[in-house]
């Protein structure tokens, strides 16, 4: 049988991001370079190839932190936007969720030739604040807003001045953590969301099936952001604005191998806050589990078909 040179040096392309400025709690700028020395990920069946880790520019906390974000973002979605268009993936670990502005608008700017992309946002919180609304002034609980187009205008014009998400390709999975503004914004633009309520009454499998389908339904992509404060706190004890009765993690793994993820362009993996973490690691494991989970099921499934291809056309 013959391999081709991407099934011998099956590897994921990573891009890290050092912040933590826009979090309540400072420590989660050190998840990416945790990540980069740990030696569970460097056992992982799949091979992370580190291209680059964004450094932080640092204007301050709260609202202050701004114009630091604006400019850390520019970068993230630069790096995202390159190793996309190099090698058609991308897996970005970041520190807190403000990383998203740059992930997803590096990622939709990528495709911008080829069509939308949709996003399935695994998260405890909204994140749909915009400064205006936002009682904290924390840059990582708005997000989701300045990937549809609202709030700071630098922020959502990073790349081009189009939406970097279109509301009907977006889901959310596991929210139980919001303030009424952030509803507002979702409800009037129509964003589903699958609250904790929602996953718990039909299994994390099945609010994942759906939700896989509504994202992939008009897009020629998909991605996934995790925040793994969307996870229960016994899984991921490790973040910084923890709120309990989240999604099991081992259900959610399960959960993953049975999607169809031969459309996923990139992850994001957030919110890890190391110093928090217990004696076993055990929020450093789940992310490298996800990440494992994640791209051996997407490369056994790429692979198959591949090879189904080839069969039939030989
Ligand atoms: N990415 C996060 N952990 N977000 C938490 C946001 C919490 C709260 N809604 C706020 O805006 O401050």
């Amino acid at each position: 049988m013959r391999l081709s040179l991407k099934q011998l040096f099956q590897q994921i392309s990573a891009v890290g991001c050092a912040n933590g400025l826009a979090g309540r709690q400072l420590g989660c700028e050190s998840a990416a370079h945790v990540l980069q020395n740990s030696s569970l990920l460097k056992q992982c069946r799949i091979p992370v190839k580190w291209e680059a880790i964004v450094k932080e520019v640092n204007s301050g906390r709260h609202l202050d932190a701004m114009p630091g974000v604006r400019e850390t973002m520019r970068k993230l979605a630069d790096q995202t936007r390159e190793t996309i268009k190099k090698e058609g993936e991308v897996l970005v670990v970041a520190g807190d969720h403000s990383s998203a502005i740059g992930t997803w608008s590096g990622v939709s700017t990528a495709m911008r030739d080829v069509g939308e992309i949709g996003l399935i946002w695994i998260d405890a919180h909204m994140d749909a604040h915009t400064p205006a609304t936002s009682g904290t002034g924390n840059i990582h609980g708005m997000p989701v807003a300045h990937l549809l187009g609202y709030g700071d205008s630098h922020l959502a014009s990073i790349g081009d001045n189009f939406p970097k998400i279109r509301p009907e390709n977006l889901c959310l999975v596991g929210i139980r953590s919001f303030e009424p503004a952030e509803q507002q914004l979702l409800d009037y633009l129509g964003v589903r969301v699958f609250f904790m309520e929602e996953v718990e009454r039909r299994g994390i499998a099945e609010v994942m099936q759906e939700a896989h389908h509504h994202v992939t339904r008009q897009t020629s992509a998909f991605g996934m952001s995790i925040d793994i404060d969307g996870f229960d706190v016994a899984d991921a004890p490790a973040v910084g604005t923890p709120e309990k009765d989240g999604i099991r993690a081992d259900e959610f793994l399960q959960a993953l191998l049975r999607l169809d993820l031969r459309g996923l362009i990139a992850t994001e993996i957030v919110e890890f806050l190391p110093k928090f973490d217990d004696a076993h690691k055990t929020s450093e494991k789940l992310v490298v589990n996800l990440i494992e989970t994640i791209y051996q099921t997407k490369f056994f499934q790429t692979q198959a078909t591949e090879s189904i291809l080839r069969r039939a056309h030989s």
